[in-house]
């Protein structure tokens, strides 16, 4: 396989660029042209194609987003939106596809597998929700995020004796919350995969309150609601000082941790190593700190859906 393309597509994550730069770099290094799709399927459809040199990716491996730009494209759900894509694809001699995105974009990339075209996955979304990978890239640059956000939002919520309400994304998982949340020593984590009843919620919180501390963080994972509704419910239950942060959009940009960074280029090397072996058909992870290369058609344990094991820890570990 001489002519290699990537795209990135759905929610940006941190690393992306990362990923992208090392798919470049070493795809050119082993004598393939390498191809950059501009707005992930949307772009692919629209035959949003360019050639990149190892320059073009310089100066990127420490910037949030994607120098690619994304999309989230109803036309390539549809039969003749991918058999478009498939002919821009063809028109450029391209056969092989490097698709770094979230599980969304893996359904497209084994459509587009389907439809002839090679193709490999490399796992990049900050909900860390994705099969056959202990990790995706760009959680733990959103973890940080979070943790940081939640360290302030803990100084002010300790001066005012106030609870600090702060919901954090996952679609519907609840990773982010509750990684970040034992990261913070958050006295309580909402996800959707543990269900919630606010009365041991306002139970803790009570507990706390007797035991002489007035102020407590709860980490809300945007897949059980509006962070803003649980805060007034806490209020009109208990009468506390709730103050709800969003944390929303924050959490997707911002510099790639040098766990984000060393991940994305291990995947994108390894990425480019299928595809011009001829491997093809691959979902790529990381079981136990090594690479993985699932094929579509296996079925791909999910490694780590939301540990909720740490709910307990945080749990216990929480006064
Ligand atoms: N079942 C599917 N068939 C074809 N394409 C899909 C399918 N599911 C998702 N996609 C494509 O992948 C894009 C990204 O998916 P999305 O779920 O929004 O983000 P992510 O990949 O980050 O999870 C969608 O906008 C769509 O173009
Ligand atoms: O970019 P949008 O459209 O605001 O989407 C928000 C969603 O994207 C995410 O940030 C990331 O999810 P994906 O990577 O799967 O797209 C979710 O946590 C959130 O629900
Ligand atoms: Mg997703």
């Amino acid at each position: 396989m001489r002519k290699i393309a990537v795209l990135t597509s759905g929610g940006d994550a941190p690393g992306m660029n990362v990923a992208i730069r090392a798919v470049v770099r070493e795809g050119i290094r082993l004598g393939c042209e390498v191809f950059g799709v501009y707005g992930g399927y949307e772009g692919l459809i629209e035959g949003k194609i360019r050639r990149l040199s190892e320059r073009d990716v310089g100066g990127i491996i420490h910037r949030g987003g994607t120098m690619l730009q994304t999309s989230r494209s109803e036309r390539f759900r549809t039969a003749e939106g991918r058999a478009q894509a498939v002919r821009q694809l063809q028109a450029s001699g391209i056969e092989g596809v490097v698709v770094i995105g979230g599980n969304g974009s893996f359904e497209g990339a084994k459509k587009l597998e389907a439809e002839g075209v090679a193709t490999v996955c490399i796992p990049g979304t900050i909900d860390n929700d994705m099969p056959g990978t202990e990790m995706t890239l760009g959680f733990d640059t959103a973890v940080n995020t979070v943790v940081e956000a939640a360290d302030r939002i803990r100084d002010t919520s300790f001066s005012h004796d106030r609870i600090g309400l702060i919901e954090v994304m996952g679609r519907h998982s609840g990773s982010i919350a509750l990684w970040a949340g034992v990261a913070c020593g958050a006295e309580y984590v909402i996800v959707p995969e543990i269900e919630f009843r606010i009365e041991d919620l306002i139970r803790k919180l009570q507990a706390s309150i007797r035991d002489g501390k007035r102020h407590s963080i709860i980490l809300s994972a945007e897949g059980v609601g509006s962070g803003a509704d649980i805060a007034s419910r806490i209020k009109a239950m208990a009468g506390y000082d709730v103050r709800t942060t969003v944390l929303g959009h924050l959490q997707r940009g911002g510099s790639p941790t040098a766990a984000d960074r060393v991940l994305g280029s291990r995947w994108g090397v390894e990425a480019v190593h299928l595809l011009t072996r001829g491997e093809r058909g691959r979902l790529l992870g990381i079981v136990n700190n090594r690479i993985v290369a699932h094929r579509y058609d296996d079925p791909i344990r999910q490694e780590n859906q939301s540990d909720i094991s740490l709910a307990t820890i945080l749990q216990n570990l929480s006064i």
